[in-house]
């Protein structure tokens, strides 16, 4: 039965065990997340930001509890669908952009398409077009190592718009910036935001977090 949220998590909870030692990172944690909604994760280091991202994202099982995405369980697929579902729903930003080196912005952003199953000019075209979107058409044959930090981060988040995600999930993205740059990412954001994405961001930025719809503050448990 669809629950009317983009996502939706009920009672989650993860511990990580590390030798003898148990850390309990999210306990009956819940969350619901319209879809259209730009929502920032604050909180200490170590509480538990970007597992709950990872989460989210289809990239670690919870102990118990449920992940919807459009009211269906995420984790009660096997792993094949959960492939697609991170490959089809989510985009991934990291603090670090993680492009790869040998390669231009733009067979960078074109990457997870080629992956999938369209064709490799169908790809080019596309990558094109979204790097206009993010203001890097000028830097398409571009190697990652001549581009700004804020340039590649923005390579980054084309990339992950490049399978047309409905969801958008940034881990510090701005964490490696200076001040002009992170802002620039963050209007990129709240720009892809207001053409439909819904985000999911992760900052210590008090001001950045501030200017979101919603703010999640993780504290231990
Ligand atoms: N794979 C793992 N194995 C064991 N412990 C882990 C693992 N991943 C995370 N942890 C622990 O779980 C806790 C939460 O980690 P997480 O990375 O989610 O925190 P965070 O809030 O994102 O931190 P930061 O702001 O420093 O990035 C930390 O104490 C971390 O040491």
């Amino acid at each position: 039965m669809m629950s009317g949220y983009l996502v939706e998590l009920i009672n989650i909870n993860k511990t990580f065990k590390k030798g003898p030692a148990v850390i309990n990172v999210l306990s009956d944690f819940n969350l619901r997340v319209e879809k259209g909604q730009f929502i920032s994760i604050v909180g200490p280091s170590g509480v538990g930001k970007s597992t709950l991202l990872h989460i989210i994202g289809g990239l670690e099982r919870p102990d118990s509890g449920i992940v919807n995405f459009e009211g269906e369980a995420v984790y009660k697929q096997k792993n094949a669908g959960l492939d697609s579902y991170r490959n089809n729903e989510v985009g991934f930003v990291f603090q670090f952009h993680y492009l790869l080196n040998d390669f231009t912005a733009i067979e960078n952003v074109m990457m997870p398409a080629l992956i999938g199953k369209i064709s490799r000019n169908e790809a080019a075209k596309r990558a094109a077009e979204i790097l206009e979107k993010v203001g890097m058409s000028d830097r398409e044959s571009h190697y990652p190592m001549e581009l700004s930090g804020g340039e590649q981060q923005r390579v980054a988040v084309a990339r992950a718009l490049m399978n047309n995600p409905k969801l958008l999930l940034a881990d510090e993205p701005t964490g490696n910036l200076d001040k002009k740059n992170s802002y620039g990412v963050f209007e990129l954001f709240k720009k892809l935001n207001e053409e439909g994405v819904t985000v999911i961001l992760v900052t210590h930025d008090e001001h950045l977090s501030g200017l979101s719809d919603k703010e999640i503050k993780l504290e231990k448990v």
